[in-house]
């Protein structure tokens, strides 16, 4: 997968390189279930045109330009959404600035400059992506908006318990500490990347951190896993085993969120057995 940073300074150049391929369009923060949804249709899309699947994704979010948001909880950096989306077989991804210049696009501007000179011959995003100042371009207005050059799928809402599956709801999960919901939400349980050193795990930037709280964890590295109980606090991770850190912990590893067994407030939520701790 060819990755690509667009901004106005440079989006000439990569025009005038632009090959016909289909464009899944979206954040795509997290990639739960409803955006792998849009990313399998607009696969699908791409081998029945025999052309390159495309997307087409925003950094920073846009709710922090338009919203003004100096924090955002995201879900995952982009380093780890660019695996993600290699892995679904997407060909190029391109990764636009969302500066104040671009959230003032007219829908059609948008259309014109970052899909037809990109070679977009298919667009596919959700029933309510939006595009252009105000978000006044969607799904509907978009074939239009292209002079009928481009074809559109619209994927329907992913919904779990008669709810839209988005990125916000995962964050409100993660936030109240309803870790073991994501799986129905996300496809597997959430994730996070950081370092151990002796008992505290750092998480690396732009990943969410659960409510405080008390977790059962899996901590997984290349060559290892294993299963135990960790302590959240405001910004970092403590385990809270009382046996002999394995030195293998020791460096860069991944973290994945099974359960809450209690809240900050000492409620217990789960009974975890200590002597289960291989993985
Ligand atoms: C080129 C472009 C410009 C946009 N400009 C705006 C804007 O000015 N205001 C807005 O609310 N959304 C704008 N959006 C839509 C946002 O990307 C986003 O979809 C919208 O804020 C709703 O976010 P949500 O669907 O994640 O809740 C723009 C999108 C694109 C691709
Ligand atoms: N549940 C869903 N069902 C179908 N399409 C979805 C769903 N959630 C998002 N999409 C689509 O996936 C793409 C990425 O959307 P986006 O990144 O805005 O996701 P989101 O979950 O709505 O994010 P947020 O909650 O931050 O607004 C868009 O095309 C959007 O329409």
């Amino acid at each position: 997968m060819k990755t690509i940073y667009l901004n106005k300074e440079n989006l000439a150049a990569y025009q005038v390189l632009a090959s016909s391929n289909v464009m899944a369009l979206g954040c795509f923060d997290g990639l739960h279930r409803g955006h792998v949804k849009v990313i399998h249709s607009a696969l699908q899309e791409a081998k029945e045109r025999n052309v390159p699947l495309s997307v087409m994704s925003f950094f920073p979010h846009p709710k922090t330009v338009i919203e003004g948001k100096t924090c955002f909880h995201y879900l995952m950096p982009q380093s780890e959404k660019e695996k993600r989306l290699c892995d679904l077989g997407v060909d190029i991804f391109y990764l636009v600035e969302f500066d104040k210049f671009f959230a003032g696009l007219s829908p059609h501007a948008f259309v014109e400059e970052y899909l037809i000179k990109l070679g977009v011959i298919h667009a596919v995003a959700g029933y309510d992506f939006s595009y252009g100042s105000r978000g006044a371009g969607n799904m509907e207005t978009l074939k239009h908006n292209s002079g009928g050059r481009i074809d559109v799928t619209t994927v329907e809402k992913v919904e779990y318990k008669g709810k839209k599956i988005s990125s916000t709801r995962i964050r409100q999960q993660l936030l109240e500490g309803n870790v073991e919901e994501l799986p129905n939400l996300i496809g597997h349980s959430y994730e996070l990347t950081g370092v151990c050193t002796g008992c505290i795990l750092t998480p690396d930037s732009n990943y969410t951190l659960p409510a405080p709280g008390h977790y059962e964890v899996v901590l997984n590295n290349k060559k290892n896993s294993l299963r135990t109980e960790v302590v959240v606090n405001e910004k970092s991770v403590m385990l809270t085993s009382n046996k002999q850190i394995p030195s293998w912990l020791e460096g860069k590893l991944t973290i994945v969120w099974n359960r809450q067994i209690k809240d900050q407030t000492g409620e217990v939520f789960y009974e975890y057995t200590r002597n289960e701790s291989s993985a």
